[in-house]
């Protein structure tokens, strides 16, 4: 079998490309030893190597860019160092810092008025020019991972490496297995999300490389090689959190000839249904980035560039944007950044609010005894609960001001393929009637539905019924904004982060006299 294996291997390193380089690499260092499904990988993929030998992979192309970009920063820093991108005033220091620019992320950028776009890629650009699967329309993640990392659309053939390389890199640690198994059904799948990646630190090449002195001008490489690692694994944990909690505990198997979505369908048993698996592709595209604000990205993964802010009315610096924890800037490791950002995420005012969504209509549901209401019942529930003090959960939005186009692709994959889901047709009369109902209640910026409005309504219409699980398929989506965004802070040597604050007391002290 050992030799069978070397064999195998020094096939694929004779062919001298830089991808079966990569390839080769993987698997001799990280797999072949550790796992016989490898055989089967290498059985199946050599051919498919070697025809993609001109190809570039992903890491390759990273390898290129990166001496560029450093290039683009050192002269952005140089030329524009000095100017100023904003004022920021007391009220924003108390205000959840909305609206002060005080981050570079490089994956994408959102409009208030527009939404999120991808390296200038809009939702409707990234579902027209990203592959798909064979037989399908929607975009495939792994594409949506290269163009967040490279900022370039691949080819078919590119993402279709990304999938195998995920694929081959998608076994658990047979201890974190056991710990997801140990939980008990009563801790919420996002703790159990949290709890097992944090476990999974335990095989950081990163935190390997950092402990044996690795020069920093490489820390780009380990962090590369993590966050795959990372991505690779996360349906896996996905996939046996989802058995254990609502089935039967037995998890099916990774298919290495598969995309990622279709084995994240898989692990949670719905790949039969093919459109199911077209809504997980598009749901991980669009659920993945949205700049580098939200609460799961500036908690986990954060650079701060170093401008400079002023207080309105007042001569005196005022350099304070006072953030959570920003793990990532300490040089923590992508599975330790990417586990603080996942609890992040489980709050309900962020991504947990898919599961609220969910919950809140169900409850309207079953309090109006039908799906078939009227607006006035509806205005009437949505009264009662902003009466209670609870936010209506799905609408509005920290920076959006318009209906998000998370929603907008969502919207649209229903009227394709549940146009007539009561469920369904419940969510579209919120949408005619919630924004009215914020705005006479008068204290919302935005009264327009947000990405979570709408996720949950077509996850149950697959079957997928249990809301507390929405948010781990969230998270696994945040994977791929927040690790790209972590390969290129280590690719460009971004500094700790460490913003100022001050207390109520020093604030009134600094303007007494003014
Ligand atoms: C993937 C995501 O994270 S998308 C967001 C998911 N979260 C939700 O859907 C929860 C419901 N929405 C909200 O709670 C808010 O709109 C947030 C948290 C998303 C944004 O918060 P903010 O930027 O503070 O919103 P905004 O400036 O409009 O808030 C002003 C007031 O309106 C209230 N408000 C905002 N949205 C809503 C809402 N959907 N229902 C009721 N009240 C609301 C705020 O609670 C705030 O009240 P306060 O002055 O008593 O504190
Ligand atoms: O941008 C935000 O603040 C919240 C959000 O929609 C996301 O993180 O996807």
């Amino acid at each position: 079998m050992a030799s069978l294996r070397a064999l195998r291997l020094s096939a694929l390193t004779r062919v001298n490309s830089p991808v079966s380089r990569l390839v080769a690499r993987t698997y001799s260092t990280k797999w072949l030893g550790r796992r016989l499904r490898c055989e089967h990988v290498l059985d199946s993929r050599h051919s498919a190597y070697q025809a993609a030998e001109s190809l570039i992979g992903l890491k390759e192309r990273l390898a290129e860019l990166i001496p560029e970009k450093q290039e683009e920063v050192k002269w952005v820093k140089k030329e524009l160092g000095a100017k100023v991108l904003g004022e920021v005033t007391v009220d924003q220091a108390y205000g959840g810092m909305r609206g002060i620019k005080g981050m570079i992320w490089e994956g994408s950028v959102l409009d208030a008025d527009e939404g999120i776009q991808f390296h200038g890629y809009t939702i409707p650009d990234c579902q027209k020019k990203l592959p798909a699967a064979d037989g399908g329309e929607e975009p495939l993640p792994e594409g949506l991972f290269w163009l967040l990392v490279t900022g370039e659309i691949p080819t078919k053939e590119q993402v279709k490496l990304v999938s195998t390389e995920w694929a081959a890199r998608s076994a658990l640690p047979s201890f974190v297995e056991e710990l997801i198994d140990r939980c008990p059904n009563t801790l919420h799948p996002m703790s159990q999300f949290a709890l097992a990646v944090t476990a999974l630190q335990h095989e950081s090449t990163f935190a390997k490389a950092y402990a044996a002195g690795t020069n920093k001008s490489k820390y780009w490489d380990s962090t590369y090689e993590d966050s795959m690692d990372l991505i690779a694994k996360l349906p896996n944990i996905a996939g046996r959190i989802y058995r254990n909690v609502f089935k039967d505990g037995k998890v099916p198997t990774i298919d290495m000839d598969k995309d990622y979505s279709y084995n994240l369908s898989k692990l949670l048993g719905y790949s039969d249904n093919k459109d199911f698996v077209e809504l997980i592709r598009l749901y991980l595209t669009i659920h993945s980035d949205h700049e580098g604000g939200n609460v799961s990205a500036h908690t986990g993964i954060v650079s701060l560039e170093a401008a400079t802010f002023y207080v309105c009315d007042s001569d005196s610096l005022f350099p304070t944007i006072p953030q959570t924890h920003l793990v990532g800037s300490a040089l923590s490791d992508p599975y330790l950044s990417f586990a603080a950002g996942l609890n992040g995420l489980a709050g309900p005012l962020h991504g947990l609010a898919n599961q609220e969504v969910l919950r809140w209509i169900i409850h309207m549901k079953d309090e109006l005894g039908s799906t078939e209401v009227s607006d006035e019942q509806i205005k009437e529930y949505i009264w009662k609960t902003l009466k209670g003090g609870q936010v209506v959960p799905g609408y509005g939005h920290a920076v959006l001001r318009k209906t998000d186009p998370r929603y907008t692709a969502q919207r649209e994959f229903a009227l394709k393929h549940l146009p007539t889901d009561p469920m369904f047709k419940l969510v579209s009369q919120l949408y005619n009637i919630v924004p009215g109902v914020l705005n006479e209640h008068g204290k919302t910026k935005n009264p327009w539905p947000n990405v979570d409005a709408h996720s949950g309504v077509l996850l149950q219409y697959y079957g997928l019924v249990e809301q507390d699980y929405y948010t781990v398929l969230f998270g696994v989506s945040r994977s791929l904004g927040v690790l790209a965004q972590l390969i290129w802070d280590r690719a460009l040597g971004m500094p700790l982060e460490r913003p100022k604050s001050y207390s109520t007391a020093h604030i009134k002290k600094m303007f007494a006299n003014k």
